[in-house]
């Protein structure tokens, strides 16, 4: 078994396989971004955490070997905060896929500023940007295993995708949101069934999601969100954790 399933539209890129790699990492911030976990845990801990989850995912990708450089797109006040990262203004109410292709012809028109005569054999992976639980090797495996046009991990729950790859001279074609693990297949993109990439497939929209990213093991950003939410809410009285709700109550200590 070589981890990869797929439609068979696709095609091996063969000399055009990538070595080397831009990541595009699109992020809404503010008020409106990562509503469900505000649904499920509360208005504090969303502010607190949906930065912490996407500082998390943004320092695992920087550290990845084969990765040059991390693209954000995003329109809302982010830093970059490290050198190999840099921010791009989203396409405003285009949505997460507009930012994706965005940041894909980012990426493609300035590949050649750090890679030289080396920049036609680079790929784009588009990543969500609530992968606080995922580390550098897993996202390493990923992209050796990329060896078609474009190819993508599907999330935990088996009905989303995490990340896409798109080779350098595929059409990114994104098809991100609820359902695309069915949309990115039925688009001809090569769906990877990889061991041993549990963070990689754990996005976190919702407060249970957090808990088992947690069991998995988090970024710093994200642990010490969760901390200062547990312990103020100690302090308080509440010992279920943030917004602990019936879903949550029984297991919001015990991750990590
Ligand atoms: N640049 C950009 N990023 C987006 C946009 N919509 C979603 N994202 C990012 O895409 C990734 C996956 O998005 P979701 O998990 O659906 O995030 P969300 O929309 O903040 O969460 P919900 O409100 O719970 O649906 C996250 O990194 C988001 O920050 C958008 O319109 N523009
Ligand atoms: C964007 C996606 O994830 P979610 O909305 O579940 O975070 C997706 O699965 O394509």
């Amino acid at each position: 078994m070589d981890g990869r399933t797929g439609t068979g539209r696709e095609r091996d890129t063969g000399p055009r396989t990538p070595i080397h790699w831009v990541a595009v990492i699109p992020l809404k911030a503010g008020r409106g971004a990562k509503s469900r976990l505000g649904a499920t845990l509360g208005e504090r801990a969303r502010a607190s955490l949906a930065p912490a989850l996407a500082r998390d995912t943004v320092a695992a990708v920087l550290a990845c070997r084969s990765v040059r450089e991390v693209i954000v797109v995003t329109d809302e006040g982010w830093s970059a905060g490290a050198p190999g990262v840099r921010v791009v203004p989203d396409v405003p109410n285009r949505g997460l896929n507009a930012a994706v292709e965005h940041g894909v012809r980012v990426a493609r028109a300035t590949s050649h500023r750090h890679l030289g005569g080396d920049a036609a054999r680079m790929g784009v992976v588009a990543l969500n940007g609530d992968l606080p639980a995922l580390r550098p090797e897993e996202l390493e495996r990923v992209l050796l295993a990329a060896r078609a046009p474009r190819c993508f991990v599907a999330d935990a729950e088996g009905t989303g995708t995490t990340m896409l790859t798109v080779a350098p001279d595929a059409v990114p074609e994104p098809r991100f949101g609820p359902g695309s693990r069915m949309r990115h297949r039925e688009s001809g993109a090569l769906e990877l069934v990889l061991p041993d990439v549990p963070g990689a497939r754990r996005d976190v929209d919702t407060g249970a999601d957090l808990l088992v990213a947690l069991g998995l093991g988090v970024g710093p950003h994200t642990r010490r969100a969760w901390e200062a939410l547990r312990t103020r809410d100690r302090e308080r009285g509440e010992p279920g954790g943030p917004g602990a709700g019936p879903g949550l109550r029984r297991s919001a200590g015990s991750p990590g």
